[in-house]
């Protein structure tokens, strides 16, 4: 872990005229690490995310600095950060295929051209474990299953080989065996890359199997953020202590153990 890779100060955000979505936070992010943002609905992580990746509203206001040391450069969105969300259909094109969806980012970002983005396109799909690249490639989207939707989305996600991979509640839409899946798969990769992670998710016990940091959001507000390990096995504020708490198995010691190591 070396550095700090992108630094919020004292970072609000409000949209129109509603009560603020982000209330002055203070956060460095660390390169390389893998950090979850915890936190109920509404409490501002899909903020949080948008705020960094410059996904905001026209209308919203911010106020305060996102600073990237870790770049080296101002960031360029489409290239310095990939995102993976809940539903993958979101992000991607029912009318093209699975290749080139994953290819035309290769392409525009990597300057690539289409044979080499669909060589990258069908190694990506190596390394996401889709069955078959070759024939995926030519799939449609509407032709996988949930789990391997989510697995194109992540290989589209890394096509560019972004800095900061931003996952969204990724797994949420996913049942508990596939959604470990994921995560393992998720984790795989970004350690093997040096990619910074960001795991958004309300499930803080699903994070801190694999996550380095925790940070807990609450009501807009950062209450607490630290190593995970310490976190959990001694929250310093009540509510992420109440969010522990309601997960049984973390608070069971030999979890809280492997969790950590
Ligand atoms: N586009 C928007 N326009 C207006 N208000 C918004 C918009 N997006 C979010 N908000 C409000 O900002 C606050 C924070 O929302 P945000 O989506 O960041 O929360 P979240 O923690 O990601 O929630 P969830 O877990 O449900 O995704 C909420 O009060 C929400 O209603
Ligand atoms: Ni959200």
């Amino acid at each position: 872990m070396s550095g700090i890779f992108c630094s919020l100060k004292q970072l609000s955000v409000t949209y129109g005229r509603g009560a603020g979505a982000l209330d002055c936070i203070d956060l460095d992010i660390l390169t390389g690490e893998r950090l979850a943002i915890i936190g109920e609905s509404g409490s501002g992580k899909s903020t949080l995310a948008r705020a960094l990746a410059g996904l905001l509203p026209e209308r919203a206001k911010v106020s305060g600095e996102i600073l990237w040391p870790g770049l080296g450069h101002p960031p360029r969105p489409g290239r310095d950060f990939g995102f993976v969300f809940q539903d993958p259909g979101s992000s991607l094109n029912p009318v093209l295929t699975i290749g080139e969806q994953i290819a035309e980012g290769a392409r525009r970002h990597l300057g690539l051209s289409w044979k080499q983005a669909y060589a990258r396109a069908e190694e990506l799909l190596g390394r996401v474990r889709m069955p078959q690249p070759d024939k995926a490639m030519r799939a449609f989207f509407h032709q996988l299953s949930g789990g391997q939707r989510q697995r194109v989305a992540i290989a589209a996600a890394i096509a560019a080989k972004p800095a900061l991979l931003i996952a969204d509640e990724a797994t949420s839409a996913l049942d508990v065996v596939v959604q470990a899946e994921i995560v393992r798969l998720l984790d795989g990769l970004v350690r093997e890359d040096g990619t910074t992670l960001l795991f958004i998710t309300h499930d803080i016990a699903l994070a801190s199997g694999f996550v380095d940091r925790i940070a807990v959001f609450q009501n807009s507000r950062l209450v607490e953020a630290g190593p995970v390990r310490s976190v959990i096995s001694a929250p310093e504020n009540d509510y992420t202590a109440a969010l522990i708490a309601s997960h049984r198995d973390l608070a069971t010691p030999p979890l809280v153990a492997e969790a950590a190591s």
